[in-house]
Parts: C-alpha cells; sequence; structure tokens
C-alpha cells in the first residue's frame, strides 16, 4: 500500500475576448481564451499540481513561479514535461489521472481524443491512463455566466 500515493488539483483562469484557449495541449477556436502567466491551460494546471500532490512536491506555483518572466506566456506543456521528470527523479510512476474541465462554452467532448493522444505523449503514459471529462455549472455561477473555466484532477502514482 506504501507504493501507492493519490494526489489533487484545482485551478481556475478567467475568461477573455480576444485571448487564445489552451486546454489539454491544444488550442480550441472560441471567441474567449484563458488569462494567466503561462498560456492558462487550465486542465495542464490541475494536472501537474495532482502529480506533484501526490509525490508530496508542492505546487506548480512553487517550481514555476507566477512572477517570474521566464514562464511568461510559456506553454504548459513544457511545465507538464518538467513535472513529470521531477515525479520520475523521486521514483514515482503514473497509475492514471482523472480530470474534470468546468466550461459552459465550447464544448470540450470533441477534443477529448485528441487532448489525450497530446497528454500521453507529453507524459510518457497510455492514452488509457488519461481520462478527461467536462460539465458545464448549468449557467450557474463564474462558469456559468462564462467569466471563467476551472478544472479539477486526482492523480494515482506509484512506486517503481
Ligand atoms: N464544456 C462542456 C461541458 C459539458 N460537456 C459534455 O456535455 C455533458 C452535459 O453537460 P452538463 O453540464 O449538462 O452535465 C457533459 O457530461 C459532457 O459530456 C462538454 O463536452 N463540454
Ligand atoms: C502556470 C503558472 C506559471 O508561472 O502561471 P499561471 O498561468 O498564472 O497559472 P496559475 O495556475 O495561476 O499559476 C501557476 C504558475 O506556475
Amino acid at each position: 500500500m506504501n507504493n501507492f500515493r493519490i494526489g489533487f488539483g484545482y485551478d481556475v483562469h478567467q475568461l477573455h475576448e480576444g485571448l487564445d484557449f489552451w486546454l489539454g495541449g491544444i488550442k480550441l477556436e472560441h471567441e474567449k481564451g484563458a488569462l494567466g502567466h503561462s498560456d492558462a491551460d487550465v486542465l495542464i494546471h490541475v494536472i501537474c499540481d495532482a502529480l506533484l500532490g501526490a509525490a508530496n512536491m508542492r505546487d506548480i506555483g512553487y517550481h514555476f513561479s507566477d512572477k517570474d518572466p521566464k514562464y511568461k506566456g510559456i506553454d504548459s506543456k513544457i511545465l507538464l514535461r518538467e513535472v513529470m521528470k521531477l515525479i520520475r527523479e523521486g521514483g514515482y510512476e503514473v497509475g492514471n489521472i482523472d480530470s474534470t474541465v468546468c466550461l459552459q462554452l465550447p464544448k470540450v467532448n470533441p477534443h477529448i481524443p485528441a487532448i489525450k493522444a497530446c497528454l500521453a505523449e507529453v507524459m510518457g503514459v497510455e492514452e488509457g491512463a488519461i481520462s478527461i471529462k467536462a460539465t458545464t455549472t448549468e449557467k450557474l455561477g463564474f462558469v456559468g455566466r462564462e467569466e471563467g473555466v476551472s478544472a479539477y484532477c486526482v492523480a494515482l502514482i506509484y512506486k517503481k
């Protein structure tokens, strides 16, 4: 049992017109995009936080400060590759991740196969280890008003 550890991630980004909308490593075509110090890929950020949490290695902002100009506009896939390196240097491998994106619009479902393929390549795991889900919030709250996007992720890692 000591060989298995779980982690959890949660993140939010504002949505604004005229910004790019990166989600799970791919760019969505939408009139609004996400605001952040990086490319604001909320799905990748929660995956990073779930993996780091599982390994008891702090969080994404601890490793990649949002005050550091080095990370301004950075592709979050680069951050996820770094997190995977940290996890593996700690002697861990990924069992599986399960995530939920909370987004009123656009629909995420049509993009899930491409997101899974992208993340599997970046993480160096089988697509079967990656689950992506989506929900609206039935037009309630900041997600429902299309002011923001949030995401949750749990990760299981194990000692090799
Ligand atoms: N941005 C989204 C939100 C939801 N979906 C899919 O639609 C289903 C129904 O959404 P509800 O919020 O009404 O439960 C949901 O289960 C997802 O399959 C989506 O693709 N993109
Ligand atoms: C990804 C980082 C990189 O500086 O910046 P943001 O795009 O602002 O994302 P957030 O999840 O708010 O903070 C974590 C930071 O590490």
